[in-house]
Parts: structure tokens; sequence; C-alpha cells
């Protein structure tokens, strides 16, 4: 659904932060990605979401993000928009939701923009406990609610891959549970794959497998659910 082949990127200071990384992530996949901080784990998601580029020119991989076979290099602006707009969900800090719209509104906009039936838009802001309050206003919300939101929109029409940074990172333990679940069961039951990154174990549990990012490159690894360890 997704691969990496040689990706590199290097910002002005020279030095490479992702050194020929290559991966390939399947449909109804939900991967989550840790490693330290600085490592490049955003600077992944925004390469694959097409919002940074990866390194170009000789001695580079010419098509280094293939999504569904096609290369993200070769898509002209508006080709990497519609790309995005129809086949992806972002759960990013960046994409924050819009302050002059309702929360329903919020939740519909992928929707309107892929030319969707807008009923989809309830359900989704219902399951993830906003049902009564479609009607509210961003400013209104507190910042879990707010993140819940965002995440009911970048699932809402069913997007093929769902890039997720630090989805949980302001929610308490019991929401972050059931947001990661209800994501779980989306990527299960419309076989998208999912990409998260997180620093949490307990987060990177609920994912089908965890890979680690270090300066050496991406390799899978396993993760215990601290809370589900057994105590002797
Ligand atoms: N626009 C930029 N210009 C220059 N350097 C950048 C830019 N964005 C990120 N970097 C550098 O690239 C490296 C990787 O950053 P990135 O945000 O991807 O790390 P991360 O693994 O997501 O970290 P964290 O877990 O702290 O969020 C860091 O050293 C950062 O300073």
């Amino acid at each position: 659904m997704l691969e990496l082949r040689q990706l590199t990127k290097s910002y002005a200071s020279g030095h490479p932060v992702l050194d020929k990384l290559s991966w390939q992530f399947r449909a109804g996949e939900f991967v989550a990605i840790m490693g330290d901080s600085g490592v490049g784990k955003s600077t992944l998601l925004n390469l694959i979401a097409g919002l940074d580029q990866p390194d170009a020119g000789p001695g580079q991989e010419a098509s280094p993000i293939l999504v569904d076979g096609v290369a993200m290099s070769g898509l002209d602006d508006d080709a990497a928009t519609r790309l995005r707009r129809a086949r992806m969900g972002f759960i990013f800090q960046a994409f924050h939701v819009l302050p002059h719209l309702t929360l329903l509104q919020n939740v519909a906009l992928p929707l309107l923009l892929n030319g969707l039936p807008r009923g989809r838009a309830g359900q989704m802001l219902e399951a993830v406990g906003l049902g009564g309050r479609g009607a509210d206003f961003p400013h209104q919300l507190s910042g879990g609610e707010l993140q819940r939101v965002a995440i009911a929109r970048a699932l809402v029409h069913r997007p093929a891959l769902v890039l997720a940074d630090e989805p949980t990172g302001n929610l308490d333990p019991d929401t972050a549970d059931t947001i990661l679940t209800l994501l779980r069961q989306e990527i299960k039951a419309t076989g998208a794959c999912a990409i998260m990154v997180t620093h949490s174990h307990a987060a990177a549990a609920m994912a089908d497998k965890t890979l680690q990012l270090t300066k050496l490159g991406i390799q899978e690894t396993t993760i215990v659910n601290p809370f589900e360890q057994k105590t002797r």
C-alpha cells in the first residue's frame, strides 16, 4: 500500500535525518513508530504526507515513496493534493480543527471535499463520544475533545492511509484507549493502513506491530503493554 525505497532526507545543516530508509506498509495494518526524540519520526510522516520533500538528485532513489505503486515524486501539486484529500487522513497538530466551523462541519469537511454524502460525519462524532456536540464550535472544547474531533475528521472519508502523529498525546488513558480501539476498528473494517508515531508504549501496544526508528534505520520491535504485564 505504501512503500519506502531508500528514502533520504537532509536539512540544510547537511547530515541526513533519514538515511536510505526502506519499508513496506500493507493495507489493513496498524503500525506504530517509536524512537528517540529528534530521530526523525515526524519528518518521516511529513514526507509520506507530501508536506515535505525527500532528498532528490544524483545518487538518490527516483521514487522513494510509492502509494499504491504511484510515485509521489511524479505527481504535480494538484495531483498530490487530490491524492492526499481522497486517500489520506491526518491526525497531526498542524491540521488543526477549523475555528469558524461547527464540530459537525469540521468532521464533514473531507466528505464535502471528496463529493461524498455527509451522513457519516454525525456517526463519527458519536463514535468519538461527541454525539451531542455537533453544533458547538471548537473554542468550546477541551484539548482532548478537540483531538477527538480531529480523529473523527481523519477517518470520516474512509481513507486508505491514516497518518497520526502522537494522536493520544493529550488524552487521558481511558479516552486514549477508546480512540485507539476506534482507529483499529476502522482500519480493520476498511482495510486501511494506519501509521502512528507515538512515545506511548500503551498506545503502541494497540498496534499490530511497532517499528523502532534509530539513526541506523528502521526495524520491527516488540512492545509489551506495561499495564498488561502479569505480576508474579
Ligand atoms: N524544518 C527543519 N529544518 C531543519 N531541521 C529540522 C526541521 N525539521 C526537523 N528538523 C530536525 O530534524 C530532526 C528530526 O526531527 P523530527 O521532528 O522529525 O524528530 P522526531 O523523532 O519526530 O522528534 P520528537 O519525538 O521529539 O517529536 C531533528 O534534529 C530536528 O531538529
